[in-house]
Order: structure tokens, then sequence, then C-alpha cells
């Protein structure tokens, strides 16, 4: 059975994933900060399919590496390796963040993200063709809006990192896309208010966001494609959300 490694397994779009790839039947390494979620996920899917958790935060590059090293040899032939861990924090302008708000974005989506990678990619290239990595970007890498300032660089990181990837893993059979979604409700906004509920009700009340098994369909569907096809990028938003003007100060 292939198998599916999934960095922030326990919310969102990770959690969807590693629902919809239990469904095709795939092997799991769930990954995340949150021992109680990674034990909620196991209770409900290990009975269907071969499953490892992992209490793993990918900011500390050693218990990335020693975490990936010490995977047992049933679960050493990574087929889809999901970099989905991530987080926006500080919605005000940036005149107004803490410093250290910043730093934390950057050390999740962006040192995070290279420290799964670079574990990982050995075992990525020793299953070669039909091996896949996919990275989740954000609409945010491309639109800029006030509020976004680190996070959506961070995401233009992953975009940028993932092309470059393509072109290094050439001849390796492994593939990597960038998958940039749009407004999609999930606890992403109760992170980035700092636990602010009637923010993140507002956010996606009145409208149809996109679901995190929205998203999860689409891993899903560019992880099985078959191997001579590659997906470099991918933006989904919902119907209801397109882009806005740009601002122009006025007196
Ligand atoms: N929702 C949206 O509108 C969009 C989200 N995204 C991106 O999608 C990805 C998933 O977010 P989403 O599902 O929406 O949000 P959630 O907050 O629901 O999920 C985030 C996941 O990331 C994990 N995570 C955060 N920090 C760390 C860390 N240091 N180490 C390990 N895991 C971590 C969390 O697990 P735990 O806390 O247990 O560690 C959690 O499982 C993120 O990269 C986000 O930037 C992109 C576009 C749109
Ligand atoms: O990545 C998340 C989508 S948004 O909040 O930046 O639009």
């Amino acid at each position: 059975m292939p198998i599916a490694m999934i960095t922030g397994a326990t919310s969102g779009f990770g959690r969807a994933a590693a629902r919809r790839f239990a469904d095709a039947g795939w092997s799991l390494i769930l990954t995340g900060r949150r021992q109680e979620r990674l034990d909620a996920l196991e209770q409900e899917l290990a009975e269907r399919v071969e499953m490892l958790t992992l209490a793993l935060d990918v900011r500390d590059a050693e218990a990335v590496k020693h975490a990936v090293e010490s995977l047992p040899e049933a679960f050493r032939g990574v087929t889809c390796l999901l970099n989905n861990a991530g987080l926006a924090l500080a919605p005000q302008p940036s005149q107004q963040v803490d410093l250290a708000d910043w730093h934390t974005m950057i050390d999740t989506n962006v040192t995070g993200l290279v420290n799964v990678t670079h574990a990982m990619l050995p075992l990525l290239i020793a299953t070669g063709a039909g091996a896949s990595i996919i990275n989740i970007g954000s609409a945010a890498a491309k639109w800029p809006y006030a509020g976004g300032h680190v996070y959506g660089a961070t995401k233009a990181f992953v975009e940028q990192f993932s092309y470059n990837l393509r072109c290094d893993l050439k001849g390796t059979g492994v593939r990597v896309t960038d998958i940039a979604p749009g407004l999609a409700e999930t606890e992403f906004t109760l992170v980035r208010t700092k636990g602010d509920e009637a923010a993140s009700e507002a956010l996606y009340g009145d409208t149809t966001p996109l679901q995190a098994k929205d998203v999860a369909e689409q891993i899903v569907h560019v992880a099985t494609l078959p191997a001579h096809i590659n997906i470099n990028f991918l933006e989904i938003m919902p119907t209801r959300q397109s882009w806005s003007p740009t601002h122009v100060e006025r007196d």
C-alpha cells in the first residue's frame, strides 16, 4: 500500500487529508504537536489502515531528523509527503505586530517545511517514480492584503522552493506540487487571532468558504495521478472569492 506522511494532521486540511487517504486505502504517518488529537485519529482510522502517529514540532530540526531516521522499516517507503503544518499569526498591520509572531511564522512555515523536506528526501528518492511532495502554500503568496505581511511572504517561499525542488529532483521520479488554497474554514483563523471565535465566525459566515475536505480531495487527486504527470501549482478558491482592486490612498 502507498504511504502518506502528513505534517499538521491534527486539524484542518491535514486531518481531512488523513481521512481521505485512509478512504483510498493508503497507510499513514500522521504528525502534529497535539498528542490527544493524534490519539483520536488513531482511534478513528487504525482499524481501517496501517498507521503511525508521531508527536512532532516541525520547527525542531533535530527532532524531525530523529523521527524520520527512526521510522520502522514498514513505514520507510513513503509515497507522498504532505507538507501542510503551518499557521498565520498577527492579523494587524506590520507596524503593530510582535516580532515574535513573525518569527513563529517563519520558523514554522519556512524552516519547519524545509526541515521535514530535507529529512524525507532520501526516502522519497528511494521510492522514486510516483512519489510526490505536496507543499501547502496559499493564495496569499501571490495576492497581497493588509495584515498578510510575513504570512504571505512565507507562502511565496513555499511556492518558489517547490519549483526549485522540482528542478533538482528531475530524473528521480519525485514530483513536487504547490497547492495554494484561498479562503478555507478550518482552525486557521482561531489560531491567527489567538482564539477569537467571533472573528473566525465573521470571516467564514455569510459566504461559502472552502472546507477542509475540498482541499483534501485535491491533495489526494494530485498524489494519485499517473507517475508521469506533475501538477506544478494548483490555486483553489471558493467560487465566491476573487481578487480585490489595488488600494489608492486619497485626500
Ligand atoms: N485555512 C485557510 O484559509 C488556508 C490555510 N492554508 C495553509 O494550510 C495549512 C493548514 O492549515 P489549516 O488546516 O487551515 O489550519 P489548522 O489550524 O486547522 O491546522 C494547522 C495544522 O498545522 C499544525 N502545526 C502548526 N504549527 C506546527 C508546528 N510547529 N509543528 C507541527 N505542526 C504544526 C497544527 O497541529 P498542532 O497544533 O497539533 O501542532 C495543525 O494540525 C497551513 O500551512 C496554512 O498556512 C493555506 C491557504 C488557506
Ligand atoms: O492562507 C490563507 C488564506 S488567507 O487568509 O491568507 O486569505
